[in-house]
């Protein structure tokens, strides 16, 4: 089989008048042909240097600069700094390039505690001063509202973001790879775009109880020589270590994620972690073999201790079992429910919806405001649980269903369950177009979208500006240190 039938994807002309063909995986220092011309005029090739001014951070918090009006990603950068960057890709739409030299640094360039963060994802702002962070969560949104343009979007009041006091120590959970280099275990995170797995001692972003349990289980395993999965060979036990903390009462629950269905030696792993970690209450296993890039399998088992850890939000109890969904950053989450209650000024009388409902965490915190709830969720063990914490707080008027949000929101309208509120909070994906349909026919009169992706956002907001208009969007920082945006909209319907 010849070259170009083996990469069939795109075409370039490389400059020698030949057709050159090029895969995604495509490297070009390796077939010896270096050169791109782009398509649009402007040859680059791989490995090439040049200074580049950046202009501006893009939804992911990379720097955008541009080459001969080709636009370059650039992670690691901030505005108005002038970088010498190395080409590391080369795409008709972009060239991405990594830093070599800042030349010329920005005013809001700060050192990142954590010395890995410009090697592992997830750490992407941690070299920008937290209050340009702010602000760069407010341009997100601007930038995503510019792209789409819903009706009157230029005139929309988008507040200031709210951050939090402290911007480290907030993630309550830590899911951390584990695995044997050398003599070593790693237990941390993959480099950006590799699949070396990185060992991470401290983590700022972590609370310091996931961080202080992960490392004393990374200890006990290695004491204990407890088998550790090894990828190459598909072998060994344990993979995954998921240590998640509550905020409430700082119990922590671990769960140990394995290839094997087995747990050699979990016997005296657990006597030493509960002589060690007197914090931990519970002990889990999550049965998921084989190489796969999920990380928790289907089956869970109960090792030791207790069934769940208890969150309180907004004066209400959460049990939470180890795969219960439940938001990152506590602090931020109460902050991002008082915004929902507030925009949907809810009364006795109002029937509420709570789509994409999770374990009921905003029904149930808002319920005693309003006269019903009804919530949907697609995890049948959420809605379990949901159920479960409305009776757990002898709340009467809440009920949850397992089905989407686009097949049971018109079924309870059909059923004359008309909805007078309605609270989404949809995965990245943003809103299905059947739910979008179904609410532009129905109308509720109160209405909050709360988003974790400002694009998603915006492209729904074309939709639904045509009968609703925005009143306010109220960013709110979930993730500090990282690119990751959140907000709540507050939508009345317009007058006819
Ligand atoms: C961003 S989470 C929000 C969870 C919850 N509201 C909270 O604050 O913790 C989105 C939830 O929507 C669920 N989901 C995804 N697609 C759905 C759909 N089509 N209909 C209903 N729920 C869905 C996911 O399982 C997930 O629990």
């Amino acid at each position: 089989m010849t070259e170009q039938k083996k990469r069939p994807y795109q075409k370039s002309n490389n400059g020698s008048g030949k057709k050159t063909y090029y895969g995604k995986n495509f490297d070009p220092r390796k077939s010896g042909d270096t050169r791109r011309n782009t398509g649009d005029g402007v040859n680059v090739r791989i490995g090439q240097n040049f200074p580049l001014t950046i202009k501006r951070l893009g939804i992911n918090g990379e720097g955008i600069g541009y080459f001969k009006r080709k636009i370059v990603f650039v992670p690691g950068v901030l505005p108005n700094e002038v970088a010498v960057v190395k080409v590391t890709e080369v795409e008709p739409k972009y060239i991405a390039a990594k830093v070599l030299k800042i030349r010329e640094k920005s005013a809001d360039r700060v050192k990142p505690l954590d010395e890995f963060a410009d090697n592992v994802g997830g750490f992407e702002l941690e070299h920008m001063n937290y209050s340009a962070q702010l602000r760069f969560k407010k341009d997100v949104l601007v930038q995503s509202l510019e792209k789409f343009q819903p009706k009157g979007w230029s005139d929309y009041d988008i507040r200031e973001t709210i951050g939090m006091e402290n911007p480290y120590g907030y993630r309550n959970k830590a899911q951390f790879p584990i695995r044997k280099i050398g003599n070593e275990l790693s237990v941390g995170m993959y480099k950006r775009g590799s699949h070396e797995l990185v060992d991470l001692p401290v983590v700022r972003t972590q609370t310091p109880a996931t961080m202080k349990v992960m490392r004393t289980v990374r200890e006990l395993l290695d004491k204990l020589s407890v088998s550790i999965y090894n990828e190459d060979k598909n072998r060994g036990t344990v993979k995954t270590i998921v240590a998640r903390v509550s905020h409430t009462t700082g119990e922590v629950q671990l769960t140990f994620v394995t290839n094997t269905d087995g747990f050699p030696g979990d016997t005296a792993l657990i006597e030493a972690i509960n002589k060690a970690l007197p914090e931990v209450t519970g002990i889990f296993q999550n049965y998921n073999p084989g190489r796969t890039s999920l990380i928790w399998g289907e089956e869970t088992l109960k090792l030791w201790g207790k069934d769940y850890i208890e969150e309180t939000i907004l004066g209400k109890i959460f049990q939470l079992s180890p795969r219960a969904f439940m938001q990152l950053n506590h602090t931020q989450m109460s902050v991002v429910y008082n915004q929902a209650l507030s925009a949907l000024d809810l009364t006795h009388a109002d029937k509420l919806v709570d789509a994409y409902a999770g374990v009921g965490t905003i029904g149930l915190s808002l319920a005693d405001k309003a006269g019903e709830v009804r919530g949907m969720e697609i995890i049948p063990e959420a809605v379990d649980d949901a159920n479960h914490n409305a009776a757990l707080n002898h709340i009467n008027n809440a009920k949850y269903e397992v089905g989407t949000a686009e097949k049971l929101f018109p079924k309870w309208q059909a059923q004359g369950w008309v909805a007078d509120a309605l609270v989404v909070d949809p995965p990245r994906t943003g809103l299905d177009t059947a739910l979008r349909r179904e609410i532009l026919r129905t109308q509720p009169e109160k209405f909050v979208y709360i988003s974790c992706n400002a694009s998603t956002l915006a492209r729904d907001l074309v939709d639904l500006s045509k009968a609703y208009q925005v009143d306010y969007i109220q960013s709110i920082d979930m993730f500090p240190q990282t690119a990751r945006w959140e907000g709540v909209v507050k939508l009345t319907k317009r007058q006819k």
